[in-house]
């Protein structure tokens, strides 16, 4: 990626720091381009370090119309996109465990078909599957944000190789 982000590379993960939200979505978009059915996407971040950002820029690699105007389902828990595959994005900012998360029907967002995107994935731990991709943001200045991604289990060390090569 020309003159932006730098970033830092460690076998299965990848650290890069973007410098304004504009990036952040491009690496969203670049992921989101990546990502096919049975994929998992696990955010965690404090207030406003940018995990809706992060997903704009993922359901626009999806194909997801209208994907700017995205906001976290905080009331409704969990949205659905149309993109070129189904997309479910759920916010686990409320919920204070993985019943709950059931209780909505996670199970079927996170095990069927398409793609899932938890924002505040660490407050639901115990719905994550045992293979996902886990992407940290971590808030550095106003407009400066350390993306980490991390492939836990294989099928997301391509991804990672891949979002290396995109970043490079
Ligand atoms: N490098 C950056 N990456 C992402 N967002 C950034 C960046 N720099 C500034 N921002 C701004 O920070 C804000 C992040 O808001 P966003 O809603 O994406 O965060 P969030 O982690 O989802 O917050 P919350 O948990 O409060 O919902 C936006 O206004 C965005 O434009």
């Amino acid at each position: 990626m020309d003159g932006a982000g730098t970033l830092a590379k460690k076998g299965h993960e990848i650290i890069f720091t973007s410098k304004n939200a504009e990036e952040t979505i491009k690496f969203g978009k670049a992921l989101g381009t990546l990502l096919t059915n049975g994929h998992v996407v696990a955010l965690i971040g404090d207030l406003g370090t940018g995990k809706t950002t992060m997903v704009k820029g993922i359901v626009t690699g999806l194909d997801v119309k209208d994907s700017r105007n995205v906001k976290s389902p905080t009331f409704s828990l969990a949205h659905k996109y149309n993109g070129r595959i189904p997309v479910y994005h759920i916010d686990a900012y409320r919920l204070s465990g993985s019943q709950e998360l059931l209780d909505i029907g996670s199970d079927e967002m996170i095990f069927g078909n398409g793609v899932t995107i938890i924002e505040w994935a660490d407050n639901v731990p115990d719905s994550l599957p045992e293979e996902y991709l886990k992407i940290t943001l971590t808030h550095v200045s106003e407009e400066r944000r350390n993306i980490k991604a991390c492939a836990y289990g294989k099928r997301y060390d391509q991804i990672i190789q891949l979002l290396r090569d995109w970043c490079d």
